[in-house]
């Protein structure tokens, strides 16, 4: 509640004092020791975030691997992070200075939780802040794992404190006078909440919203590398994720070829007990969810498109999980643009297979969205691929892979996708203020 909230952020205040004088190179040796807890229980880690989310625990660490990478990444650039020196006439000087901003609000989605608080908090302490972190009450837990290895690699309590909550708690931090910055990774609609509260105080805010990317792919691809390519972009953690690449564009020529070998491979993934080795897809995050993705696939049909396989509640032959949210992977074929499975993010695993013709047709189809967070494109025709993406409207496009995230290279959308980054060097400017400082040396030449 807002006591809570406000203990949190006062706490958060307190341990702020002490970290924005420390200097880069201490930041980031206490970075470092909570990347390598990290790794040290990266086993543990991923099975509590197989319970928080019911992702495979072969997929949890991955993402406990991009956690510590992101960690160790700011921890290199602590030190580095620093203003420039500007000479100015008779011997003047200017210079600035990086400072942080203060106490910063983390606020993150149920698909990648210990991964949004890592991608949040590693950059927003690494340049001096505090952060106070809220996750989806759908998955509270993994998150207080972090804040258990901050405090052990040393950072000052309360330096990264977990609230947990949901709308309410949110609105609570958007609208804290003492909150200086909100990071948001979640819907679009509850985005322009976010945004529309935190411009009450001027806060700036990141948005890491929604989308509905296009996967295009050309018939001089190679084809295996193309399926796989989409059952990456449309699989991972049960479909459930933002930058998936939905609406599959497959060029004429391939498009039978290309299907037939997508459905045998889609077919053939495990669903089942995501605590097993072999398991690659788990149960969807809730019941109410998992209604709504099938109620796509049901629009889906009445609108014309053909399951091809797929696209039904599942419930597997182990008896402690037939109360499970299941269902198969569906691939749906003959789909058009202006259904609603090719429209709307449908967030569960359901892939949208579309026929084009060519490059002009499919890039003015592909952009016809009001979403921009990710596009991919497969083909051996590089000069091809880079003309693509320089018209593609994303903030991430891939070429010849897809779903692959680098903690090196930015992240974050376009359009109704949101804005700000996470990743990336670009990300301590979304985490800082520029001080200028104008230094005389001479004597004021009063205008007076
Ligand atoms: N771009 C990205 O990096 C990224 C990553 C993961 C998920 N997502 C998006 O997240 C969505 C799925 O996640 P979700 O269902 O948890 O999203 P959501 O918008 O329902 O909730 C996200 C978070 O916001 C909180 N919240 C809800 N209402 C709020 C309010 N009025 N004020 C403040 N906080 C509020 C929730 O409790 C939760 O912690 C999808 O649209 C997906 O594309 C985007
Ligand atoms: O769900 C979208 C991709 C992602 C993973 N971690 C943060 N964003």
């Amino acid at each position: 509640d807002k006591k809570e909230v406000d203990l949190a952020v006062q706490s958060a205040k307190a341990a702020f004092k002490i970290w924005r004088k420390k200097s880069g190179m201490e930041r980031s040796r206490i970075l470092l020791e909570a990347a390598r807890i990290i790794r040290e229980r990266k086993d543990e880690i991923a099975t509590v975030e197989t319970i928080n989310n019911g992702k495979s625990v072969f997929e949890a660490r991955l993402d406990i691997d991009t956690s510590w990478q992101c960690l160790e990444y700011y921890a290199g650039l602590a030190a580095s992070m620093g203003g420039e020196h500007v000479q100015l006439p008779g011997g003047s000087f200017g210079y600035t200075r990086r400072e942080p901003l203060g106490v910063c609000v983390g606020i993150g989605a149920w698909n990648y939780p210990f991964q949004i608080a890592s991608w949040k908090s590693a950059p927003a302490l690494a340049c001096g802040n505090a952060m106070v972190f809220k996750p989806s009450p759908f998955t509270p837990v993994s998150t207080l794992l972090l804040a258990e290895i901050y405090t052990e690699a040393g950072v000052p309590p309360g330096l990264f404190n977990v609230v947990q909550g949901g709308a309410a708690t949110g609105q609570f931090l958007c609208q804290h006078r003492d909150v200086a910055k909100v990071s948001f990774t979640g819907s679009v609609p509850t985005g322009k909440k976010i945004m529309e509260l935190a411009s009450k105080g001027v806060k700036p805010v990141t948005l890491e919203l929604g989308g509905k990317s296009p996967l295009i792919i050309f018939s001089d691809c190679d084809i295996e590398n193309a399926v796989r390519g989409a059952m990456m972009a449309n699989f991972l953690t049960q479909g459930e994720v933002c930058c998936n690449g939905t609406r599959v564009f497959v060029q004429r020529e391939i498009l039978d070829k290309f299907t037939e070998e997508v459905v045998k491979q889609t077919k053939k993934i495990k669903i089942g007990d995501p605590l097993e080795e072999d398991t690659r897809m788990g149960p969807l995050i809730n019941r109410s969810h998992l209604q709504h993705v099938l109620g796509f696939i049901e629009q889906a049909k009445n609108e014309g498109a053909k399951v091809l396989c797929g696209g039904d509640l599942c419930v597997p032959e182990d008896p402690k999980l037939k109360d499970g949210y299941y269902m198969t992977p569906c691939v749906l074929g003959n789909c058009k643009d202006g259904m609603t499975c090719v429209k709307e993010e449908i967030f569960g695993p359901v892939m949208s297979i579309l026929s084009f013709d060519t490059e002009a047709e499919v890039l003015e189809r592909a952009n016809d969205t009001n979403f921009g967070l990710a596009a991919g494109v497969f083909t051996r025709d590089i000069q091809r691929a880079h003309r693509v993406v320089a018209e593609l409207q994303a903030g991430v496009c891939y070429i010849n892979n897809y779903n692959v995230s680098p903690v090196e290279l930015p992240f974050g959308g376009y359009k109704m996708s949101g804005f700000g980054r996470e990743n990336g060097r670009v990300t301590i400017e979304y985490y800082s203020q520029l001080k200028t400082i104008c230094v005389e040396m001479g004597d004021v030449e009063s205008v007076f």
